[in-house]
């Protein structure tokens, strides 16, 4: 017989007083009626809260499992058990990339996602290939403040895809004026055939038209090759399967709004992202990150596109600029954020670090680990 959990009335004395009531109630529940007697009863149970990045657990969510053997590991680190949402390590990915028949796919995970109504948290994954019509995917916007996550989120996108894919399968190109995503640069999926990185901190125009002149040629000569009717028949499946090595194609541009005040960068910018919006059909994908989102700082042309967008610690006219009126505020956490589903709902999403650690600086020293092992 399993007792009634009580609750003690306490009396309400503002907005700490009752979170604190409230998690004690659900403590309470939760000791009373564990989750697994619940489910072998075949009641409903709330699943668990995001997990949040605190001071004493910095990293509580990660890509992949992590492998017990990472030497540079401190004790205390290895001993931890991390939620992680492969749940295979980053290796075994690799293993599997080169022994299987990979399928060619932009569903990437990219952390949890909270459903209430459906008592779910689910893996949240990004989808940039999409399928049928707005909101199901395509091009992503992620916005937020300083330091809410935005580099974070574009390393563990990264650290997942090329892992995934050989380089043959994909090729990234990268406009990164604050050098946040400089431990992939020596990754082969960003050697361009011609010999060029495709790597610019666009800090000058005339880099910045070398690199956008490479790419919208390579966009040009696919369309040339396979043009638009080509694609109503045919996929990348199909033509992978069928022996082509026809990669596909991902353009970052991270802190759009920096280059807000140089014009020409500017104009040349948005052209870039419009031609790589349009051949999305041919397997070629954009992500933009921007800590501002006023059409001052990102072209509207270009907003309206992006069928997916994160919201990261964002303030209130930002939120409504990107979600509506009706989107609400989730607590100040790195990582945690806003979108908003196919159905228009918005949902509370927590992204996930690329790699375990304690610190932004032990993190970023295994991340270089990481992608120092073969990638072939
Ligand atoms: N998903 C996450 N889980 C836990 N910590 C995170 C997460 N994302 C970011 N952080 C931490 O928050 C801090 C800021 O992250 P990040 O540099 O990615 O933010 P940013 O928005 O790109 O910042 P900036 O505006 O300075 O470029 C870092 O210390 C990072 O480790």
């Amino acid at each position: 017989m399993i007792p009634t959990p009580t609750i003690y009335k306490t009396p309400q004395t503002g907005v700490g007083r009752s979170r604190a009531l409230f998690e004690a109630a659900i403590e309470r529940i939760r000791v009373a009626y564990p989750q697994d007697l619940a489910r072998k009863e075949g009641i409903y149970y709330w699943p668990d809260p995001l997990p949040t990045p605190t001071h004493q657990r910095p990293d509580p969510l990660v890509l992949f499992v992590q492998a017990e053997s990472a030497s540079s590991r401190t004790e205390v680190e290895q001993s931890q058990t991390y939620q992680a949402i492969i749940p295979m390590t980053r290796r075994e990915v690799l293993e599997r990339r080169n022994r299987e028949r990979i399928k060619p796919s932009m569903q990437i995970p990219l952390g949890l996602i909270d459903k209430p109504e459906e008592q779910l948290v689910d893996t949240f994954l990004v989808d940039l290939h999409g399928t049928a019509g707005a909101l199901t995917g395509g091009p992503l916007l992620i916005a937020g403040a300083q330091h809410s996550g935005k580099a974070t989120a574009l390393q563990t996108m990264l650290l997942w895809l090329t892992t995934r894919f050989l380089p043959e399968r994909l090729r990234c190109a990268v406009i990164d004026p604050f050098g946040e995503l400089d431990h992939f640069r020596e990754l082969p999926h960003f050697n361009h055939p011609n010999g060029e990185t495709l790597w610019t901190d666009g800090s000058s125009d005339e880099q910045l038209t070398r690199f956008i002149n490479t790419i919208t040629t390579d966009i040009q000569q696919r369309r040339e090759k396979f043009p638009n009717q080509y694609w109503s028949t045919q996929t990348l499946s199909q033509l992978w399967s069928q022996g082509a090595t026809i990669p596909q194609f991902l353009l970052i541009i991270s802190n759009y709004q920096a280059f807000a005040e140089r014009i020409s960068a500017f104009t040349a910018l948005k052209k870039l992202a419009q031609a790589v919006i349009e051949a999305r059909m041919q397997g070629n994908y954009l992500v933009i990150t921007s800590a501002e989102t006023g059409t001052r700082c990102i072209p509207p042309e270009v907003m309206s596109k992006c069928s997916t967008k994160i919201g990261l610690a964002l303030n209130e006219q930002q939120r409504s600029e990107l979600f509506g009126r009706t989107s609400f505020a989730p607590e100040t956490i790195p990582g945690r954020g806003l979108i908003m589903t196919p159905e228009r709902k918005v949902h509370q999403i927590q992204l996930a670090l690329p790699v375990a650690g304690k610190s932004g600086g032990l993190r970023d020293e295994y991340l270089k680990q990481e992608l120092a092992q073969a990638v072939h």
